[in-house]
C-alpha cells in the first residue's frame, strides 16, 4: 500500500494572501454571491442579460471561478499525495517535464500558459509520478503570480518528500502582456527554484539538458 502523505499543502509553504473569512461561505453561497456581482458587471458594460446567449453567463462564469479556475483556493481540494518506498534503490534525477499549466494572472485575472517541468533525487520514498502534475494544478488554479506559483510548488515537494533535492522550472506566457497592455506575443517568462542538490551546477546542467532536450 502507498503512504499518503499527510502535509498541509498550505500551512507549511509561502501562501497565497487569503482573508481571515475566506472559509465561511460554502462553494454555492459563493456561486450565488459571484453570480450576483458578475451580472452587475456584465450590465454596467453594457450587456443585454436578456439575451438568451449572456442570460446564463453570470452563473457560469460563477461555476468556473469556484469549481474549476481557482478551485485552488478551497483547501479542500488539495492532491491527497501518494509515496512508495523507494525499494529498487533508484538514485538519479526523476524529471516530470512538461506538466500543462493553465493559471491566472492575480492582476489582471486573465490567463497564464505554460509548462512546468519538475525534478527531485528519491530518498526513501518516490512520489506518484501523477501527483507531481496534481500538486501543480492544485496551485495553478489560484489567481497567480509566475514567482510565487514556483515557489509554492517547491517548497510544497520539499515537504513532502522531507528532503531538498528538488527543481521546479516555469515557462510561462502571461496573455496580460500578450493581449493587452503592451500586446507583445513574443515575450516568455521563465523562472526557476533550485534546492539541496540542484544548487550544484552539474546536477543543475543535467536537469536543463532534459528540459532542453524536444
Ligand atoms: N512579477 C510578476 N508580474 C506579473 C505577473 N503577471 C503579471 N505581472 C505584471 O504585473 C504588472 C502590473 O502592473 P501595473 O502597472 O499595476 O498594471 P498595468 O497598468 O495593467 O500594467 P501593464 O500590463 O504594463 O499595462 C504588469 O507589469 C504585469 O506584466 C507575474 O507572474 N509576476
Ligand atoms: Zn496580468
Amino acid at each position: 500500500m502507498p503512504e499518503t502523505s499527510n502535509i498541509d499543502l498550505d500551512k507549511t509553504i509561502i501562501n497565497t494572501p487569503i482573508h481571515d473569512d475566506a472559509f465561511e461561505l460554502s462553494d454555492m453561497e459563493k456561486i450565488n454571491k459571484i453570480e450576483h456581482h458578475f451580472a452587475k458587471i456584465m450590465q454596467i458594460l453594457g450587456l443585454d442579460l436578456n439575451d438568451d446567449s449572456l442570460c446564463e453567463t453570470p452563473n457560469r462564469v460563477a461555476k468556473m471561478f469556484v469549481k474549476e479556475i481557482f478551485s485552488g483556493l478551497n483547501p479542500n481540494n488539495n492532491p491527497e499525495i501518494s509515496l512508495f518506498e523507494n525499494k529498487y534503490g533508484y538514485k538519479r534525477m526523476l524529471i516530470e517535464k512538461d506538466i500543462t499549466l493553465y493559471s491566472n494572472c492575480e492582476h489582471h485575472f486573465v490567463p497564464i500558459i505554460g509548462k512546468v517541468h519538475v525534478a527531485y533525487i528519491p530518498g526513501k520514498q518516490v512520489i506518484g509520478l501523477s501527483k507531481i502534475n496534481r500538486l501543480v494544478q492544485y496551485y495553478a488554479k489560484r489567481p497567480q503570480v509566475q514567482e510565487r506559483l514556483t515557489i509554492q510548488i517547491s517548497e510544497a515537494l520539499k515537504e513532502i518528500l522531507q528532503h531538498d533535492d528538488v527543481a521546479v522550472l516555469i515557462e510561462a506566457d502571461h496573455l496580460c502582456v500578450a493581449s493587452r497592455g503592451i500586446n507583445d506575443t513574443n515575450s516568455k517568462t521563465f523562472t526557476a527554484e533550485y534546492s539541496g542538490q540542484f544548487e550544484n551546477d552539474i546536477v543543475r546542467q543535467e536537469f536543463l539538458l532534459h528540459v532542453q532536450n524536444k
